[in-house]
């Protein structure tokens, strides 16, 4: 990622984000970024110097970052509602989902200018959210008279610093949280427009520092400049004044040694292209880029499909990414004008539907497009080949009328592709404007050809020693003098292209000969892998299948586990039974989603009628969560039992986090609850008294029923018997 251990930033991935930024006592600024995008490398000096320059607003506000080009933190990324990077999002303290997330937008100033603006933009976002203060923040609204006069009588620290200043000014608020870790102090900011405490510490001019002692005596404070970090220096060296113990969240060690990074350097052919990065690259475009849309339609939709088109008319793959990309093609083309879920077009994208000999490398291995740090390079340099690539293969196949297309088939489909889902959000917003100007006087597959040369040289242009650029990779005008010697032409010491060499260069070096094939994995190895991959998955559910339904079986028969019933008998009278325990749902899956609402789970329990029906109901509503409810009698206080169930489980070893309510139960005379006062079992099915009456009762009607029938029938008979004797007249 961009950030390390020296960076004060917390490093986030999926399983510590929601533990960090939900329910926390803290508020929480995170930079949701890619680590290729170059906006994000320009952004990552400051987010930097801002975690730097507040490390001691810590533990009231933290700044984090996660790195959502990791692809195991890609759907948390787009559960976060990142579709382009970087993305900065605050979290007041105590927030309870991701949704309350909210979106700050990254300034685009120089470093100094940006933090300024991003640390008043995290005061107002902390104003703004009084009711959920972090536990750790100080008060940032200005004192009134009041509460100077009864500072040392209401507090026991030996300082109180008051700032005057007007009220648009920042510097008092800032000092107070550059403070907030500091003992035996406390700052607070006054308004010049306080006329009491301004004439009685007469002060002169804003903004203005004034330590108050707890001896009485107070002082002006004069210092060289107005500025934060000499009022912040000057009181934490105040004698007594001693920074406090706080626990920091720290980020872990994830920066690679220049030992691993030589041991994993593959060696690479300026004069190649490599397959290994096209594939690579077309991975991370249709497994992670397009993922962070959960649905696709419309426009985006009408992009992919064209994306996708283009990859399996112009892509040179081997064969069965060839037959993958056919029938992902097919499967979208059928799909025209309708609405798709990202998941039916993983599924296709991972094969699921088994078309035969179809598949897509998961691995990441760029070797052309490696870098000499983990982030820089990498995908977007695929991108550019692969567009290259593209160009390149549509006008061959044009050429020998191999397929039909049109000049901007490709350009059109590559432009769709940047705009939609591109995860370098201003990356896409520069290209389309490159686009909008030129891109549609494209008239012949050779000029598009020339066309992306050329922008992708502008864009070479103006990121020449930006802090995405790696060094070792320095972006010049492509290609160089010693790639292509005769591309260029000296006219008066300047250098000027020559279009038909260039032509003819491209074509050279992006033609399938000059593709290699290094560092690939056999195509019958991923298959083999993606089989395996398969058989592993049903076997998952097949297992988790049977598991439920076991455990569904247990549930039913045998729910009911006998606990001590400390400090009940006191509130109980003696002929009521034990509580007990309904073990109900299966799987824990997820801490952070549907917490239950004891009231209204006491009032459902309450109004269901049998303990069959209410193991249903409860199942049904709690889905696959782990679920404890507590029986008692209908004349027990719900809180003591709720308490007591709790402080029962917990003696027992189990986990009573996931009690989640007392179950209001009628209780018999012997103490028995319902369930197991059943008079008769048959098959495991528990019979009452009232079943086995009504059963006598239904039985005792049928009989009559059928008696009733036959008496009807043989008199009927009877009768006619009689008249067919009568003698004719
Ligand atoms: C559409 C798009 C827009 C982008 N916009 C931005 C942006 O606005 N800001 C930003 O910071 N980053 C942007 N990027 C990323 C940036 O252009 C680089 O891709 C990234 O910095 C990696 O650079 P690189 O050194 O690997 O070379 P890249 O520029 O990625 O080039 C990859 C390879 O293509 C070849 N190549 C280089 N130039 C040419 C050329 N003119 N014609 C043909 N082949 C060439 C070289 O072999 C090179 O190694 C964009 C990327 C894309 C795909």
């Amino acid at each position: 990622g961009l950030y390390g251990q020296s960076d004060d930033v917390v490093l986030l991935d999926t399983s510590t984000v929601h533990a960090h930024l939900l329910n926390s006592n803290s508020a929480w600024f995170v930079e949701l970024y890619a680590s290729w995008c170059g906006h994000c490398i320009n952004f990552a000096p400051t987010w930097k110097a801002l975690a730097q320059d507040i490390k001691d607003w810590r533990p009231a506000v933290y700044l984090a970052a996660m790195d959502c080009a990791e692809p195991e933190n890609v759907q948390t990324c787009s559960g976060l509602g990142v579709t382009g990077f970087p993305t900065v999002q605050y979290y007041k303290a105590f927030a309870q989902s991701t949704r309350e997330g909210r979106r700050i937008l990254a300034p685009h100033g120089d470093v100094q200018d940006n933090v300024r603006i991003l640390r008043h933009m995290i005061i107002n976002y902390l104003e703004k959210n009084e009711d959920t203060w972090p536990s750790a923040c100080p008060p940032l609204e200005p004192a009134s008279a009041t509460e100077v006069q009864e500072f040392f009588g209401n507090n026991i620290e030996q300082y109180l610093a008051l700032i005057f200043e007007d009220n648009e000014s920042y510097l008092g608020r800032e000092v107070t949280m550059d403070m907030l870790q500091y003992e035996n102090i406390v700052v607070r900011r006054v308004l010049g427009s306080n006329q009491e405490l301004v004439r009685q510490y007469q002060v002169k001019s804003l903004p203005s520092l004034y330590v108050l002692s707890r001896n009485g005596s107070f002082s002006n404070i004069l210092l060289s400049r107005n500025e934060r970090s000499l009022y912040t220096s000057f009181l934490q060296t105040l004698p007594g004044v001693v920074q406090g113990l706080f626990t920091i969240i720290g980020p872990p060690n994830t920066d690679m040694n220049p030992e691993q990074l030589s041991d994993m350097w593959k060696h690479a052919d300026k004069n190649k292209v490599y397959m290994a990065d096209l594939e690579s690259g077309l991975h991370y475009s249709l497994r992670v880029e397009v993922s962070k849309f959960s649905t696709l339609a419309g426009d985006k939709l009408t992009a992919l499909r064209k994306y996708v088109t283009v990859l399996a008319k112009f892509f040179p793959a081997r064969p069965y990414l060839k037959n993958l990309l056919q029938s992902l093609d097919n499967w979208l083309r059928s799909r025209a004008n309708t609405q798709i879920s990202y998941s039916d077009f993983r599924n296709m994208v991972d094969n699921n539907e088994q078309v035969p000999d179809a598949v897509l490398t998961s691995d990441v291995t760029w070797v052309g497009c490696q870098g000499s740090k983990s982030w820089l390079r990498g995908f977007p340099c695929s991108v550019w080949t692969l567009f290259h690539v593209l160009t390149v293969q549509a006008a061959y196949n044009d050429q020998y009328q191999l397929k039909e297309t049109y000049p901007l088939e490709v350009l059109d489909a590559l432009r769709g592709y940047v705009q939609h889902f591109f995860g370098c959000a201003e990356c896409a917003v520069h290209f389309e404007n490159m686009a909008k100007e030129t891109m549609t006087l494209v008239s012949s597959m050779n000029e598009a050809i020339l066309w992306l040369w050329s922008r992708h040289n502008q864009v070479n242009y103006r990121l020449a020693g930006a802090p995405s650029e790696d060094p070792q990779f320095p972006k010049r005008q492509w290609p160089s003098f010693d790639m292509c010697p005769t591309c260029r032409n000296m006219v008066r010491r300047r250098s000027t292209w020559i279009e038909g060499s260039i032509l003819d260069f491209l074509k050279a070096h992006f033609c399938l000969q000059n593709i290699a094939t290094d560092y690939l994995v056999p195509e019958v190895e991923l298959l083999e892998r993606q089989r395996r991959a398969r058989r592993q998955r049903r076997k998952k559910r097949e297992t988790s299948k049977e598991r439920n339904t076991k455990e569904e079986k247990d549930t039913l028969e045998n729910n009911r586990v006998e606990i001590p019933t400390h400090g009940l008998e006191s509130h109980r009278p003696s002929n009521i039974q034990k509580p007990s325990i309904i073990w109900m749902s299966s799987r824990i899956n997820d801490q952070y989603e549907d917490i239950v609402d004891l009231d209204s789970f006491v009032e459902q329990q309450y109004e269901s009628k049998t303990l069959k029906d209410l193991t249903r109901r409860r199942k049904h509503k709690t889905g696959r969560r782990e679920t404890l409810v507590f029986t008692m009698e209908e004349d027990q206080q719900l809180d003591l039992d709720y308490a007591v169930a709790q402080e029962s489980l917990q003696k027992k070893g189990m986990d009573s986090r996931y009690l989640i309510g007392v179950l209001l139960e009628e209780v018999g005379k012997d103490g028995d609850t319902p369930a197991r006062r059943r008079w008769f079992r048959l098959l495991g099915v528990g019979f009452s008294h009232l079943d086995i009456s009504l059963c006598v009762i239904l039985y005792f009607l049928s009989i009559m029923c059928l008696f009733g029938m036959y008496m009807y029938f043989s008199m009927k008979m009877r009768c006619r018997k009689g008249r067919a004797g009568f003698p004719k007249l």
